[in-house]
């Protein structure tokens, strides 16, 4: 059958007000992104639903790239047709005839937007289901458990014959809620951080601490290819690579070893805010966990929450590690954690870091050093590089 459109379902964006205008407007551009390769393609947008006019092209395709969009609750294959019984008819007919198997139950279920129309739900239901009976074999209606569903839509200016649903990705769409820094390092917890922030609308970028000739190139293409796979919800990440050996190296040398791992966290903490200062982002990301280490107690952190007072999110916040584990699986980031490359972190971890650091005490340690001058260093010889979205075909519909 020759669907002609795609119809999108928004889910909890029409919940959002007088935001709703700028969250759809932001889905269609970010639905436009995705689909910048198909030429022809137009949109149109009503207060509670996007319609994609295929023009010929083949929907396939276009479906795959729509699964990770954030912001869509549902899509479906659709059939338009005008808001004439006849035509209804018609068209569910067509519809649905290409579509069934022998002995398939179906049901059909009208919504009328229009409540103008002449003609009610109940005989809209009745009219087109006794159409397709009069003008089919073998099929059966079954109004509780139907193999097919066939939706008709009725508004003024069309009405869309939809019969098969694809599940969106939900959450709302990456941009309207704003932009934040996602502190990304080359372990497991930090990317599905990221991914649970973009399905929450925030836009991000991320910074990585590097520090060679204690960390190889290798650990940076790491962090390179976890940003690669998050691109899949966004189109474009812009990731800033940050020069952290000699503030690493400062701080073995002139700070205890047991709070060392406290004011590492600390710098990469200022840093991270200079750098999202600049880039006007409203945030900063942490994939940490509580409990899971050291640094990673309440404790902690107080003792390294000090250094700003911007909003850090924390996802993972109360997730357990298996949990965690799963996402990243689902999402294609594991397998790319779990190589073998060291972090900055994880040469200069301490034998016995402290679990309840002293505000005052790191304060105190840190003080006998001139660290914004490094910092300012750091941030200057900071590299940013843009990273693209690459077709792949994660299995998206497990994950939502
Ligand atoms: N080299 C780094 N560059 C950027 N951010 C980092 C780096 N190392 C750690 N972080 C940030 O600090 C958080 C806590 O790091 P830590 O190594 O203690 O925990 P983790 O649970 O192993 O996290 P991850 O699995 O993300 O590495 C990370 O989730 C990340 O947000």
């Amino acid at each position: 059958m020759i669907f002609d459109h795609i119809l999108i379902r928004f889910g909890e964006i029409s919940t959002k007000g007088r935001n709703r205008i700028k969250f759809v407007e932001q889905l269609r551009r970010n639905i436009q992104n995705v689909l910048t390769d198909h030429e022809g393609l137009k949109y149109e947008v009503t207060r509670d639903r996007l319609y994609i006019h295929l023009n010929g092209q083949k929907h396939e395709d276009i479906a795959e790239k729509l699964k990770p969009v954030f912001g869509i609750q549902s899509f479906s294959l659709a059939l338009k047709c005008e808001s004439d019984v006849e035509q209804m008819k018609q068209a569910s007919l067509e519809a649905i005839r290409n579509l069934y198997k022998k002995n398939d139950s179906f049901k059909v279920s009208t919504r009328r937007a229009d409540k103008q129309f002449p003609l009610d739900t109940n005989e809209l239901n009745y009219e087109i289901g006794r159409h397709i009976l009069i003008n089919t074999e073998d099929l059966t209606v079954d109004v509780h458990n139907p193999v097919i569903n066939l939706r008709v839509e009725v508004r003024k200016e069309a009405t869309y014959i939809t019969c098969f649903d694809y599940k969106g990705a939900g959450g709302l769409p990456v941009g309207a809620s704003g932009k934040a820094m996602l502190l990304l390092s080359g372990g497991i917890d930090s990317p599905v951080a990221g991914f649970l922030t973009l399905k929450r609308g925030v836009a991000i970028e991320m910074i990585h601490f590097f520090s060679p000739p204690y960390t190889s190139e290798r650990a940076k293409q790491k962090v390179l290819d976890l940003t690669k796979e998050l691109t899949a919800y966004c189109g474009e990440i812009k990731v800033h690579i940050v020069p952290f050996t000699a503030i690493q190296e400062k701080i073995r040398a002139q700070v205890p070893e047991n709070y060392s791992m406290t004011s590492t966290r600390r710098m990469m903490l200022k840093i991270a805010d200079v750098i999202r200062e600049k880039q006007k982002a409203l945030a900063l990301i942490t994939g940490e966990s509580l409990g899971q280490v050291a640094s990673q107690t309440l404790e902690s952190m107080v003792a390294i929450n000090d250094v700003t007072s911007t909003p850090v999110l924390r996802p993972l916040i109360t997730m357990d590690k298996l949990e965690i584990i799963k996402i990243a699986e689902q999402i294609g980031t594991h397998s790319i954690s779990i190589r073998p490359y060291e972090d900055c972190c994880t040469i200069f971890t301490p034998a016995s870091p402290k679990t309840k650091p002293k505000l005052e005490k790191v304060s105190r340690f840190e003080s006998f050093v001139d660290f914004d001058e490094m910092i300012e260093a750091a941030v200057e010889n900071t590299e940013t590089v843009i990273i693209k979205m690459e077709e792949k075909s994660n299995d998206f519909e497990s994950l939502f």
